[in-house]
């Protein structure tokens, strides 16, 4: 079966949302598919979508509430037909799709790390005494109240430049981002140092960029079976079925890494409570192939180790 390809006349279009990263995340797709099915520029059109998630940038994301804050205008303009492939950070992205899309192509993986980012100080052990820290995640917050009690939390919305801005401005001495945002937008250097997952293992999916489809699209699904990266594949049905198991979102204290070592996958995981009092982390090792099902039986063990309450967020 050969199908047509895009052409300028007929052009792909590639949907996303208009931030700085995103736009990034857009252009290399398009990059991937320019090089894997050899053709020019003008196959492809990136088209901007605006999201909710973009629009509210007073509040914690977690205030706004709902699922998909960065996601549902841009599934609801595939499924109607107005973009073809829609480009997402995995991490943002709900572990479940809504009917008739699906989301299994992804790119190589960057740096899944977090980073440390501070005009003044080192890194999370050079931070004195009740400092004051940025973040919105709540992964992040529940991680470092637990790491660091005496640090005083701040929320710390927007994109990078804001943040930066925040800083600059004395809103807090420190805040985190992923390396593989920075890495993206040539802007490593704002961090002072990446953060090893021993120290702070970073959400389900960071650092991985996913192209969503629609499910009867077969030409777009063979398009996208060109550029699929099989070993992030690998590691992200590992750390989403854990999510999904644990009913999680981006918006919950949940961290999870699965990394590869020929066919072994191992696979971490961490729950938190918001608050930060108190963590249960587990692990499993296994044949690769057997990700989704660790991914759900790690879910289930630290499921059954949490007291009563601690899943504050359902
Ligand atoms: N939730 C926002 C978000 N979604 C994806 C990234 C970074 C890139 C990635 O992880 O792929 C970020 C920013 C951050 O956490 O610093």
């Amino acid at each position: 079966m050969t199908y047509p390809l895009p052409s300028p006349d007929q052009p792909l279009k590639i949907g996303t949302r208009g931030s700085p990263l995103a736009l990034w995340q857009a252009h290399e797709t398009r990059r991937s598919l320019m090089a894997a099915l050899n053709l020019p520029n003008e196959a492809f059109e990136i088209v901007i979508i605006k999201v909710t998630g973009d629009q509210i940038l007073d509040k914690p994301l977690k205030e706004i509430g709902g699922k998909g804050l960065f996601t549902r205008e841009i599934e609801e303009a595939l499924l109607a037909g107005g973009i073809d492939i829609a480009v997402h950070s995995m991490k943002d992205m709900p572990t479940l799709q809504p009917e008739g899309l699906v989301l299994d192509c992804y790119l190589p993986r960057e740096d899944v790390r977090d980073g440390f980012v501070s005009p003044q100080h080192g890194g999370l052990a050079d931070l004195p005494q009740g400092a004051v820290v940025g973040s919105s995640s709540l992964r992040r917050r529940a991680q470092l109240a637990l790491k660091r009690p005496d640090l005083k939390l701040v929320e710390f919305r927007g994109n990078v430049q804001t943040r930066m801005k925040k800083l600059d401005d004395g809103v807090a001495v420190a805040t985190f981002l992923a390396m593989a945002g920075l890495n993206r937008l040539g802007m490593a250097h704002v961090a002072r140092a990446a953060i090893a997952p021993e120290e702070m293992l970073p959400a389900v999916a960071q650092g991985a960029i996913g192209i969503e489809r629609r499910i009867a699209d077969a030409r777009v699904e063979w398009m996208l079976s060109q550029i699929h990266d099989g070993p992030t594949g690998l590691r992200l049905a590992a750390e989403r079925n854990f999510l999904l198991r644990l009913d999680g979102s981006c918006e919950t204290p949940i961290a999870g890494l699965a990394l590869l070592d020929g066919e072994t996958l191992w696979l971490r995981g961490e729950i938190l409570r918001p608050d930060g009092s108190e963590s249960i982390t587990g692990e499993r090792r296994g044949l690769a192939s057997d990700g989704a099902a660790m991914g759900r039986d790690l879910a289930e063990e630290l499921l059954g180790r949490a007291p009563e309450g601690f899943f504050s967020w359902h």
